[in-house]
């Protein structure tokens, strides 16, 4: 596929190349810029859907505003590949998301452009507010403009900032930019007032006229004249939330009309405001690109794909993904009980909530990107006896960590904690790896912690959770697809706090926690090959551990290897403190805690992550062998 003629996008590699472009250069800089956009996702994979539709943003905020002297910070930062193609990164653009490449979100390290860091939603306007106050302690004179999309206002992070901003009066940009898009449709009030001020009849001419009297008159009339204003936009658009939050509101404006964005921009560049700004644009998820337009999630993730037809590649047909083994199995949970019901935060598909919510639509919610308001909601219907499953990546949980401590754990709440992509994630890379969940969960007292080894094990946790009505849970699973074992239709309740030994040796013990179980024991066969038997167990629980488990494998064996997908402090940690509580640890046990190494750790292809965290079966020999004080000699080559 031969790349898109780009002959005005050639000349730009810094914003300052295009400010002396014409309005109508700038129009077809967006279209060069869009083709571009296409044509790199295509080869790359994504998210293609936002992009597209800041396309005209982006090149009008760089064409007004005189960036990085004036920060410009793109809220979640899915949406930033135009904004990297045009900040000098477009030679990089098609190493997105691959090893040693360019990020999928917007990152400080990787350009000056950046300047703040992103990937998590609605940070964007405390991050803003915070660089406003800066430059106003510094007495500096840049503009500080936040991009937040209309799924990360519904997160109340986003709140908190206006809250603040409002009071503050500092001189800060937002720009909504609402495409009545999450990454499923919207949901929630702030969606459908979002709506109504779409829907709304602008009135520049009433609001012209009052913004012309009330320069005319002395202060005091003044002041009663913006009030009218206000009152006046107030009226027609119902910017009224964001004004009475303190913000002056101007919207909504066609987002992909740069006859419209760029004077609206100088304007708000030019106008001494005191006080915060909020422009809301109004564009479309996918604009542009007639698949990505006619799709139901507007190309939100893509995987690559032929920009002719919009087909994507598709992975050879594989074993269930973890995702849908889950909801698969928590149906089959709420097929037997009718207090089972289901939490997510704007991630129906990535949890598989979408295929719970079409069996039981009355008893699936999607609160918005609010999982602190998830785990609280949560724990409120376990207080009236439901059966709360709440289904947020490990990562996105994080979130929420005083609610999960301070109203579920506390009072020892029955809430569920469904945690996909457990562990390192691949292209979406260090913010979005779910490896610390063992850590932060693992210290609050009363929690039935559980992680699955594979798809099969994962239905059977469902089941246990189902059957825990007395104590918070949390189980956790990888990213991606299991490894093809049967998986019962309804899983099995497991006994609380029991492991399984899945190979019985003599000499060398390995404790998997999770999903490097099959790891553990390809390390196994290896080991035989250098005469060394292998116990390998599956932990099964982190808490309660157990202890009888972990006791028998710390006295019959000379090593004992414990391994996770997970950060330090984790479960090898619990394992450690509770053979030295025993006095396990002095009799000259070899114990060796295998977890991912104290850094973050970039995108990649999941696999070299591994291989990078030291995860894998070879590191695990290397890691017994060592323990011996053997050499890792060369192993045989694998058969
Ligand atoms: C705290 C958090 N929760 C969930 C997500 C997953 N997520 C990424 S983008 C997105 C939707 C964002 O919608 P919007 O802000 O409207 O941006 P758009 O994709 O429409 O441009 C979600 C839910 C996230 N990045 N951060
Ligand atoms: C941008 C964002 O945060 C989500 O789109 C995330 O990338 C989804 O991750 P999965 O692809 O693992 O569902
Ligand atoms: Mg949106």
């Amino acid at each position: 596929m031969t790349r898109p003629a780009t002959p005005l996008l050639d000349r730009v590699h810094v914003p300052a190349d295009l400010r002396n472009f014409s309005a109508e250069q700038l129009k077809q800089l967006a279209e060069e810029l869009r083709a571009e956009t296409i044509d790199v996702v295509s080869t790359t994979g994504g998210h293609l859907g936002a992009s597209l539709g800041v396309v005209e943003l982006t090149v009008a905020v760089h064409a007004v505003f005189e960036t990085p002297k004036d920060r410009l910070i793109w809220d979640v930062g899915h949406q930033a590949y135009p904004h990297k193609i045009l900040t000098g990164r477009r030679d990089r653009i098609r190493t997105l998301r691959q090893g040693g490449g360019l990020s999928g979100f917007t990152r400080r390290s990787e350009s000056e452009y950046d300047p703040f860091g992103a990937a998590h939603s609605s940070t964007s306007i405390s991050a803003g507010l915070g660089m406003a106050v800066a430059r106003d302690l510094k007495g500096d004179d840049r503009q500080v403009i936040a991009v937040i999309g209309d799924g990360a206002m519904s997160a109340g992070m986003a709140y908190e900032a206006m809250n603040n901003a409002g009071a503050s009066k500092a001189n800060l940009i937002v720009i909504l930019n609402d495409n009545d898009m999450s990454i499923a449709p919207p949901v929630g009030a702030m969606s459908a007032y979002l709506s109504r001020l779409i829907s709304s009849r602008p009135f520049l001419s009433i609001r012209d006229l009052m913004a012309r009297v009330a320069k005319r008159f002395p202060a005091p009339l003044e002041r009663a004249a913006r009030r009218a204003d206000e009152y006046a936009r107030g009226w027609f658009t119902g910017g009224t939330l964001f004004e009475e939050l303190g913000f002056y509101y101007v919207g909504p404006v066609d987002g992909h009309n740069l006859d419209h964005l760029l004077p609206i921009l100088r304007n708000l560049r030019d106008t001494e405001h005191a006080g915060p700004i909020l422009l809301h644009v109004v564009t479309q998820k996918g604009k542009g690109y007639a698949p990505a337009e006619a799709a139901a999630d507007k190309y939100h993730g893509v995987q690559k794909f032929n920009v002719v037809t919009g087909e994507q590649a598709k992975a050879p047909p594989g074993p269930p993904s973890y995702t849908k083994v889950f909801a698969n199995a928590l149906i089959a949970e709420a097929e037997a009980d009718d207090r089972i019901v289901a939490i997510n935060a704007a991630m129906p598909s990535g949890t598989g909530l979408d295929l719970f919510g079409k069996a039981f639509p009355k008893r699936t919610f999607d609160v918005g990107i609010a999982e602190q308001h998830a785990v609280t909601f949560a724990a409120g219907m376990a207080t009236e006896g439901m059966k709360p499953f709440c289904a947020i990546y490990s990562t996105f949980l994080q979130r929420a960590y005083d609610q999960v401590m301070h109203d579920v754990a506390l009072q020892s709440l029955p809430v569920r904690f469904a945690m996909d992509r457990a562990g390192l994630v691949g292209a979406d890379g260090a913010t979005h790896a779910g490896i610390f969940d063992i850590a932060y969960l693992g210290c609050l007292p009363g929690f039935v912690l559980m992680a699955a080894s594979d798809e099969a094990e994962l239905a059977h946790m469902v089941a246990t959770a189902a059957a825990i009505d007395d104590h918070p849970v949390g189980f956790r699973y990888p990213r991606g697809e299991g490894f093809g074992v049967e998986v019962p239709k309804r899983g099995s309740v497991l006994e609380i706090g029991r492991g399984r030994v899945v190979r019985e040796g003599t000499s060398i013990a390995i404790l998997s926690y999770g999903a490097r179980l099959r790891e553990a024991l390809k390390a196994a066969d290896e080991l035989a090959t250098h005469g060394l038997s292998c116990t390998v167990a599956d932990a099964r629980f982190a808490k309660p551990l157990d202890t009888d488990l972990v006791e028998r494998l710390a006295r019959e064996h000379e090593v004992l290897v414990t391994i996770e997908e997970g950060s330090i402090l984790g479960f090898g940690a619990l394992v450690m403190q509770h053979l030295a509580t025993r006095g396990l640890l002095d009799g000259g046990l070899k114990i060796r805690p295998m977890c991912l190494p104290d850094r973050f750790i970039d995108h990649d292809s999941p696999k070299k992550q591994y291989d990078e965290a030291g995860l894998n079966a070879s590191q695990i020999v290397g890691t017994v062998l060592a323990a011996l004080g053997q050499p890792a000699r060369a192993l045989p080559a694998r058969a």
